[in-house]
């Protein structure tokens, strides 16, 4: 099939080449001419396992052609499904902002005017239940001066990908959600879909286009939820000075909790788990409903950084010493630093006085716009030297391999905010749930 995939972030860039992959004819369009001319050369334009043979394969010089970006709306007209991947950010009250979601919508509508071809417009980003319904379909409509379900379809096909594994999420999900109001969308969806469902044998769940964004924010909200719970029981243990990651191994053997996301630490971070509970925090609240466990989540999740900090604090005096922060992305095998929970770790311990020495394998760049005053270095042994104690904010593999590092820290203390260090001799180690 020939499709179209709208935004070129993280979401848009794999799945476009995911779906190149899979044998479909397809091109990327972004508003980001840096990011077509990056594409263009078979390279990624974020960092990403497995992305940049999937590049090199489909859009690079000696590729299959079958994937290449632009600037260009007028691409659409050459394809036959379109697939919105344009960010969904929170507004300062918490709700979704659907402004850039709007702006697409409306220039897709203008685009597909040109065309008398049926098309389906599939909705991938994460939108508020009714978002593609209310908002969505009716910029199409009056872009287009086509009626939605009669002359063009709309479709609802949440992403359930993580960032550091993009790729192979995406090509063995464990379930693939297609949200259509009517069945041309539908059908359409399941062609797109066709070659990822007999290769993965993935359930699929049709449904309507609002049960199909819930589903997106339930799966979220749960998953952030239940590390919040982590979390808390987590800082109980530390308090009976028990390990939580035994008893979490103990009951994830439990089926109905499962074994995955019991990792108790700093907490939950990134582009989505924040800003889709906000979002969805702010959605019930309109509606009238006070969603009481999701702000209890948010609120452990809020104060993880600050036990980090108070932790660090009860062994050496921060104003003025000289703290190593290592890990800056929200989570490893990205560059990504949106909402890490380094963000609040370096305020506090800025705000308490201390002179930070930061190191991430791959977020250097990105944090060093955030926070330009940081020192920062090339390695995690250059952040440790001299240092008057550590803290551990991503789970970065590297991490775990330090040894003689510590050795040269002028205070070898340790605070691991992600159990990734082994307690040893010679170094203060604390971990913050164990
Ligand atoms: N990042 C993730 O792991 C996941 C994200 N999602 C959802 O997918 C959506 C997209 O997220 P990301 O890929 O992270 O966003 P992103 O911010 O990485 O990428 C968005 C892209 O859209 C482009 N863009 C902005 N306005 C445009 C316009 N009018 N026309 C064409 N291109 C335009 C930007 O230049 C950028 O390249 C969001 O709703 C997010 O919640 C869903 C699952 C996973
Ligand atoms: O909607 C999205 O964008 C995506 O959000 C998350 O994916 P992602 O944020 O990329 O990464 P996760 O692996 O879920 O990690 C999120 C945060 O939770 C933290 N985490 C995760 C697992 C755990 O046990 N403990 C824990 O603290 C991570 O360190 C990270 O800060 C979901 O896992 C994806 O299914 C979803 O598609």
């Amino acid at each position: 099939m020939r499709l179209s995939v709208i935004g070129s972030g993280y979401v848009g860039t794999t799945i476009a080449a995911c779906f190149a992959d899979l044998g479909h004819e397809v091109v990327n369009v972004d508003v980001d001419q840096g990011i077509v001319d990056v594409i263009n050369t078979g390279t990624p334009p974020i960092h990403e396992d497995g992305l940049p043979e999937l590049l090199e394969a489909h859009a690079g010089e000696d590729g299959t052609g079958r994937l290449r970006a632009t600037t260009d709306y007028d691409a659409v007209l050459e394809t036959d499904v379109t697939f919105l991947c344009l960010p969904t950010p929170q507004n300062d009250d918490g709700s979704i902002d659907l402004s850039v979601m709007e702006t697409g919508a409306t220039q897709l509508g203008e685009t597909l005017a040109k065309t008398s071809d049926w098309h389906t417009v599939i909705v991938k980003s994460t939108v508020v239940p009714g978002s593609t319904e209310d908002t969505i379909t009716p910029l199409l409509e009056s872009g287009s001066e086509k009626i939605a379900g009669e002359e063009f379809g709309v479709g609802m096909n949440p992403e359930f990908l993580r960032e550091g594994s993009a790729v192979s999420d995406f090509l063995n999900p464990d379930k693939i959600v297609l949200g259509a109001d009517d069945d041309g969308a539908q059908s359409d969806m399941h062609q797109v879909f066709e070659p990822l469902i007999s290769t993965a044998e993935t359930p699929i769940i049709e449904t309507d286009t609002r049960t199909a964004e819930m589903i997106k924010y339930a799966n979220n909200a749960f998953l952030a939820a239940k590390i919040s719970l982590v979390n808390d029981l987590g800082n109980i243990c530390k308090e009976f000075g028990i390990d939580a990651y035994e008893v979490m191994a103990a009951i994830g053997r439990d089926d109905r909790i499962g074994a995955q996301f019991l990792r108790s630490g700093v907490g939950w971070g990134g582009s989505c788990f924040p800003k889709d509970v906000a979002a969805i925090r702010a959605a019930a609240r309109k509606e009238g409903y006070e969603p009481a466990i999701l702000e209890a989540a948010v609120d452990v999740n809020d104060h993880q950084p600050e036990r980090l900090v108070d932790l660090l604090q009860k062994h050496v005096n921060l104003d003025g010493a000289r703290i190593t922060v290592l890990g800056l992305s929200f989570k490893p095998q990205t560059d990504d630093i949106r909402n890490s929970r380094a963000i609040p770790v370096i305020e506090l311990l800025r705000e308490r006085g201390a002179e930070i020495i930061a190191y991430d394998p791959v977020a250097v760049d990105p944090m060093r716009e955030r926070f330009p005053a940081l020192d920062y270095t090339a390695t995690a042994a250059d952040a440790l030297e001299d240092s008057d104690g550590a803290v551990i904010v991503t789970d970065w593999d590297e991490f775990a391999a330090l040894d003689d590092a510590f050795e040269t820290m002028a205070n070898p203390l340790v605070v691991d905010g992600r159990r990734i260090i082994e307690r040893r001799d010679g170094i203060t180690y604390e971990g913050l749930t164990w």
